[in-house]
């Protein structure tokens, strides 16, 4: 309990993120935080010799002393700087200096499927749904076949910009030739468990979820009582049977094209 205490308070004192107006590697004028990960902490900041609006993800000091939090800042900017081909923020810088660890990474200004589903009440029907999905998938496959998975598609972590969709944070991505990674916490939800194994069917679990938060989107509830997706959601027992599998609930799908062969015939 007191070590608990402790580990808090250590993680409030030194973890405290940079604020706005500070410079960091007499370019980067930080504007704002963006969030604060388990790993690190995101700021918009200014780039000084472009002056354009960025990205900075520095990793937690606390982390930044442990073996498993450097190696997996590493491996995000070894990742990102991988896929450069594909749809993901452009990298643009690596650098270490007294104030810590840091990664620059292009800004994607769009809205993350979070936004738009819980913000601006976007709705999705099943045709919509599966649209996305296989534009998803085609890009989680060029990743496979990278030998990379992300670990984390979940709606906050896909932007939407000018009707293309952008895969951001790969904090968690790794390759999937890792087998050593660290051990998940047993205590973890079974679910997050499953998201995290380092194997292609994590990111198809992921994927079916993200669709399933696609689905809710337009459904309004009509029973008092709670009922499964299944019986919830109003749509084609086809496209049901391809979320089952990827949601692990029948014999799963092995790679995202058999997925997307699978979703062509709905
Ligand atoms: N390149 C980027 N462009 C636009 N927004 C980004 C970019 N990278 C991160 N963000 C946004 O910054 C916020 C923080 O991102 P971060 O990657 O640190 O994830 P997190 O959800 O805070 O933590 P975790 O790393 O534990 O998932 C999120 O709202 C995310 O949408």
């Amino acid at each position: 309990m007191i070590a608990e205490l402790w580990k808090g308070m250590q993680r409030t004192l030194w973890d405290r993120p940079l604020k706005a107006g500070n410079l960091v590697h007499e370019r980067y004028l930080v504007q704002e935080v963006l969030g604060m990960g388990s790993y690190g902490i995101t700021y918009l900041a200014l780039d000084r010799h472009t002056d354009e609006i960025i990205v900075l993800k520095q990793l937690r000091n606390t982390k930044a002393k442990t073996t498993a939090g450097l190696l997996s800042f590493q491996r995000e900017s070894q990742i990102l700087g991988a896929l450069q081909k594909h749809p993901v923020p452009k990298l643009l810088n690596t650098f270490q200096n007294e104030q810590g660890h840091f990664i620059a990474m292009e800004w994607i200004k769009g809205d993350t499927f979070e936004d738009l589903i819980f913000r601006d009440n976007q709705t999705y029907n099943e045709k919509e749904s599966i649209a996305i999905l296989l534009e998803l998938l085609s890009i989680t496959d060029r990743f496979h076949k990278n030998g990379i998975i992300h670990r984390d598609l979940r709606i906050p972590n896909i932007i939407y910009r000018d009707k293309k969709l952008i895969v951001i944070d790969f904090g968690l991505a790794c390759y999937l030739t890792d087998t050593n990674l660290e051990i998940e916490d047993p205590h973890d939800h079974p679910e997050k468990i499953r998201m995290r194994a380092v194997q292609v069917e994590s990111d198809l679990f992921a994927l079916g979820h993200f669709a399933l938060f696609l689905l809710y989107s337009s459904y309004v509830p009509q029973a008092k009582k709670e009922l499964s997706w299944e019986e919830e959601l109003d749509i084609s027992l086809s496209f049901k049977n391809v979320l089952r599998k990827m949601l692990q609930l029948d014999e799963p799908f092995h790679s995202a094209s058999d997925v997307q062969k699978a979703l062509r015939t709905i």
